[in-house]
């Protein structure tokens, strides 16, 4: 039984259906020991051949048996195992990867070996020093000469320690002194246990191994045993292989991207305004709420609500809340009690014969802040606080000077029967208050100012006092989802005063947000659309590597890994940049807003800078998918031939 043996060995190309038969019933024994020169007519099939015995090609006719058994029942897993445990390949043209270095380049080989990693370190500085490259282990293949490059492409190929090595000219692009050497390599590796398959065109070269084979037509004319082979032990070594680990293909995409620096940059860069966008726009939108919120809880008592009945659909409108509608809310979990109020619109005052309209005037209620009144004393029976806006209608020049002076104040009523009639009472100015709140009265003086005129009173709001912020929210959403029963089921209290603005407006901040992160959304399709660009670039650019990963037994998926790994990494890079551009902005913008107005605008929370990184992420993920399976796809024979 030979060690390698061909067995009939057909094969055809197909253009356009036509077919082309190459090699036409090739039979050939190998054993380890020979040093075998393929000669033969340039496209006669010598490298169809080569591919075939290299693990690179299986569809063919005939068998290939190695040790006996056949390789025709490989799976696509065994294959590669053959072509990283068996085969070691050495080109022509060299076919080493670009942006490795020499040393890395060697290392792609043994990564896929069992040995442990300082093992396959030594292995490597051994072989490159064996190929007298010991000086040059840290350039890169474009900082060496074609004779150099060739001895590190037999470096490579014998890293994993296979028994077959294939040269496919190994000489061609090489000067006389170069070719001797290499050739002197090779029976180095012939006479240690091995098999090598090299094709050439040079009788020179073919006289040098031990036997050389021509090839006719795609058939074996002339098989001539020129020397001895070597001696071989019985037992060779075998170096046990596996497949390239996770952490390997990250890390040559991350040499990958060093080598590619600046273009790298570019992208990271193009890629980051995107996210950078959609975080400045979210964290604007929560600066811009929270300074919105801020300016009208400055007026108002965060943790009070006003409530009163809901009116649109009742005719006649019923707005008056009762005692037992306080007790009610006062129940509620958190709240700490609920007070009747009493909100009139069409009120006058009168000072010295001048009228001053009123917007509204409202009785006194936990909603008001302490720090409204401006100056003198919050209104006691018989008294009012004016705003300064009605203050300075009396007395333009020193509106403070109202305090204490008495005033008249009207206000329209509707008697039982129904007929109209205005309310009038002296009451006494205690203090001036911010316009927000509006004239304030007590609820006994309004109370008093409707019985003295025989007309029936009745409160209109509620006040609910809440223990504490973080609460607000649950309580109003109790309060509302109180039903109306005479009134199929709708709600049947609505939030009034300043608090139900804050609603409604956080409401319309959060979507004009969403709209505008959904524009700043653009970019990151552009910047998506930029990272699929790029990495189809990259698949195209780097076929040749991948025909040569291919080739050194690396897995379909390991391509796939190192095309997604180095997505991943945009995503990433893409994303810190963009947050320290955020962060960078938010400093910027705050400085100035801190300044201006004593706020802070931007407000990037940990949630956005994480969205922001997620998004990222995933979008060039998602970018890699469809390139990096192209990328996995490709046929290796025909990745190693891209020109
Ligand atoms: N993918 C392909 N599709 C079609 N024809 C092909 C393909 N690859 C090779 N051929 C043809 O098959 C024949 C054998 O090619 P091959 O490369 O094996 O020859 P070769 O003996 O190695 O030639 P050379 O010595 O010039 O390198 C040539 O005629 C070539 O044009």
């Amino acid at each position: 039984m030979s060690f390698l043996e061909l067995k009939d060995i057909h094969k055809s190309y197909y253009v356009n259906k036509e077919e082309f038969k190459v090699l036409k019933g090739i039979n050939l024994s190998f054993e380890r020991g020979e040093f075998v020169s393929i000669l033969g007519e340039s496209g006669g099939g010598k490298t169809t051949l080569m591919n075939i015995i290299g693990g690179l090609d299986a569809r063919y006719t005939g068998e290939v048996l190695l040790n006996g058994k056949s390789l025709r029942d490989n799976n696509e897993k065994k294959w590669d195992a053959y072509r990283r445990e068996t085969i070691g390949f050495i080109f022509q043209n060299f076919h080493l990867i670009s942006h490795l270095s020499i040393l890395d380049n060697v290392m792609v080989s043994l990564e896929m070996t069992k040995l442990s990693r300082k093992e396959q370190l030594a292995r490597a500085k051994e072989l490159l020093e064996k190929v007298g490259l010991k000086e040059h282990i840290h350039k890169y293949p474009n900082q060496i000469s074609g004779g150099q490059k060739q001895r590190v492409a037999i470096a490579r190929a014998l890293a994993s320690d296979p028994e077959i090595i294939i040269a496919d000219e190994p000489t061609g692009a090489l000067d006389s002194q170069n070719t001797k050497e290499i050739m002197a390599l090779l029976d180095d590796i012939a006479k240690d246990d091995k098999l090598v398959i090299t094709v050439t065109h040079s009788q020179e070269v073919a006289n040098h191994g031990t036997r050389i084979v021509h090839m006719e037509d795609g058939q074996i004319d002339q098989d001539d045993h020129i020397k001895e082979t070597f001696p071989v032990s019985d037992n060779p070594e075998v170096l046990p292989t596996k497949r390239l680990g996770f952490g390997a293909t990250v890390k040559m995409a991350l040499k990958h991207m060093r080598y590619n620096l600046t273009r790298n940059i570019l992208i990271i860069f193009g890629a980051s305004i995107g996210i950078f966008s959609v975080l400045l726009m979210l964290g604007l939108g929560t600066g811009v709420k929270g300074y919105i919120n801020h300016e009208i809880y400055s007026q108002v008592n965060p943790t009070s609500v006003q409530v009163a009945q809901k009116t649109n659909s009742q005719k006649p409108a019923k707005t008056e809340m009762t005692q037992s509608d306080a007790d009610k809310f006062a129940k509620i979990k958190n709240v700490k009690n609920a007070k009747l109020g009493y909100y009139a619109s069409g009120a006058t005052v009168n000072y010295n014969k001048t009228n001053a309209q009123l917007q509204f005037v409202q009785t006194k209620n936990s909603t008001m802040m302490a720090k409204n009144l401006k100056k003198g004393n919050q209104p006691k029976s018989g008294e009012i606080a004016i705003t300064k806006a009605v203050a300075k209608k009396f007395n333009k020049k020193n509106p403070n000077q109202m305090i204490g002076k008495k005033i008249t104040f009207y206000l329209p009523g509707l008697k039982a029967n129904n007929q109209p009639v205005t309310m009038k009472k002296s009451l006494k100015v205690s203090g001036i208050v911010a316009d927000s709140n509006g004239p304030v009265i007590t609820f006994n003086t309004i109370k008093s100012l409707y019985k003295e005129n025989n007309v029936k009173f009745y409160p209109n709001f509620v006040t609910v006092k809440i223990n504490e912020v973080g609460n607000v929210d649950k309580v109003q959403d109790k309060i509302k989802a109180y039903k109306n029963s005479d009134n199929k089921g709708k709600a049947q209290y609505q939030i009034t005063g300043v608090g139900s603005i804050v609603d409604t407006l956080n409401t319309y901040i959060q979507l004009a947000v969403y709209v505008l992160a959904g524009i700043a959304g653009i970019s990151l399709l552009v910047s998506a659309i930029m990272i699929i660009v790029v990495l189809y670039i990259s698949v195209t650019e780097r076929t040749k590597e991948i025909g040569i990963l291919r080739a050194l037994g690396v897995r379909k998926g390991d391509i796939r890994n190192l095309f997604i790994s180095e997505a991943f990494f945009l995503g990433l890079f893409s994303s810190i940049l963009a947050l320290i551009f955020g962060y960078l902005a938010q400093w910027g913008i705050n400085a100035i807003s801190d300044s201006a107005i004593n706020y802070s605008l931007v407000g990037i929370t940990a949630g956005y800078a994480t969205f922001g990184i997620v998004i990222s992420v995933v979008i060039s993920l998602l970018a890699a998918l469809a390139p990096s399976r192209r990328a996995a796809k490709m046929d290796p024979i025909e990745a190693l031939s891209y020109e």
